[in-house]
């Protein structure tokens, strides 16, 4: 890829390879969110790809995580905060008043900034979202649950001895790894990950990228990334936003190697960010 950001060659992988899904999974048409007087983000309309990797970028305070947040309606927990305009998940209309948001919340899975396990054991981290949403028949069904999401979290190997120890117990990756084994345990449709290598080292998250890129296989994920380098190694699709107005989205070799915008050029060169 002849990008204006550089990437290592080892782990150029997900953008360059793969076709781009076509089909929408995440609708977003003029979305507007206030905190109060405070208007932060303005008119966003967005196609969001099924089972492929979209990554948010932009300077800080541009609204990245104010509009992930939006999809799992994570805004709702904010009492200033207001939404106005459409988000629709496979053609339903998720800000519809109808709409359960705890069942929202497990179509759409989230990953935070920092690995906030349950002060649980970790066989109960994972299994604690299949047992309240009732998806296991039996003790048997839930322990099937809980060793696959660990399996493609790619952490069962590291634990299958010690699943009665407790999650917070493991380190900072494996923590991470661990929540994203919790996210998928209840069988998300989309994963949001708000900056979910922020707190963790070059390996670890050498780790989390290489499972966000086999993850795609079966979820679609977005990403709030502020490495633009990460955005490159794992995403298929970027999103640039700035002052709150999403500039231009489109593929990633396209976004960092011919953007449109002349805002998008200047912050994937470092002229502001
Ligand atoms: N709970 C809140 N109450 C009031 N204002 C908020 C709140 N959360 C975010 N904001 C404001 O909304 C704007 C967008 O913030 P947001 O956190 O979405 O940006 P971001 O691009 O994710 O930033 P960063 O990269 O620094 O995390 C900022 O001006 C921020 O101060």
């Amino acid at each position: 890829m002849n990008s204006l950001v550089q990437t290592p060659k080892t782990s150029a992988r997900a953008a360059e390879s793969t076709p781009h899904s076509l089909h929408p999974k995440v609708v977003a048409k003029d979305v507007n969110v206030y905190y109060g007087d405070k208007h932060a983000l303005h008119d966003v309309t967005i196609d969001i790809p099924e089972k492929a990797v979209m990554a948010f970028i932009g300077p800080s305070g541009c609204g990245k995580s104010t509009f992930l947040r939006c999809i799992n309606r994570m805004n709702d927990t904010i009492s200033i905060a207001r939404v106005t305009g459409d988000i629709l998940i496979d053609d339903q209309h998720i800000y519809d008043p109808k709409l359960d948001v705890v069942q929202l919340r497990a179509r759409v899975g989230m990953v935070f900034q920092k690995p906030n396990p349950f002060p649980k054991s970790i066989f109960e981290n994972v299994a604690y979202g299949p047992r309240i949403h009732g998806l296991a028949r039996s003790k048997t069904d839930l322990e099937e649950i809980v060793t696959a999401s660990l399996q493609r979290a790619g952490l069962w190997n590291e634990v299958k001895d010690r699943l009665n120890e407790a999650g917070t117990g493991l380190s900072g990756g494996q923590q991470q790894r661990l929540c994203i084994a919790r996210a998928i345990a209840v069988s998300p449709e989309v994963i949001l990950m708000d900056e979910p290598c922020s707190a963790l080292d070059p390996i670890a998250t050498a780790r989390v990228e290489e499972l966000i890129d086999e993850l795609r296989q079966n979820f679609t994920i977005i990403i709030v990334t502020h490495s633009m380098q990460q955005a490159a190694r794992v995403s298929q699709n970027t999103a640039f936003f700035h002052l709150g107005i999403l500039v231009e989205t489109g593929p990633t070799d396209q976004i960092f190697t011919t953007p449109r915008d002349k805002r998008t050029q200047d912050y994937i060169t470092g002229r502001f960010g």
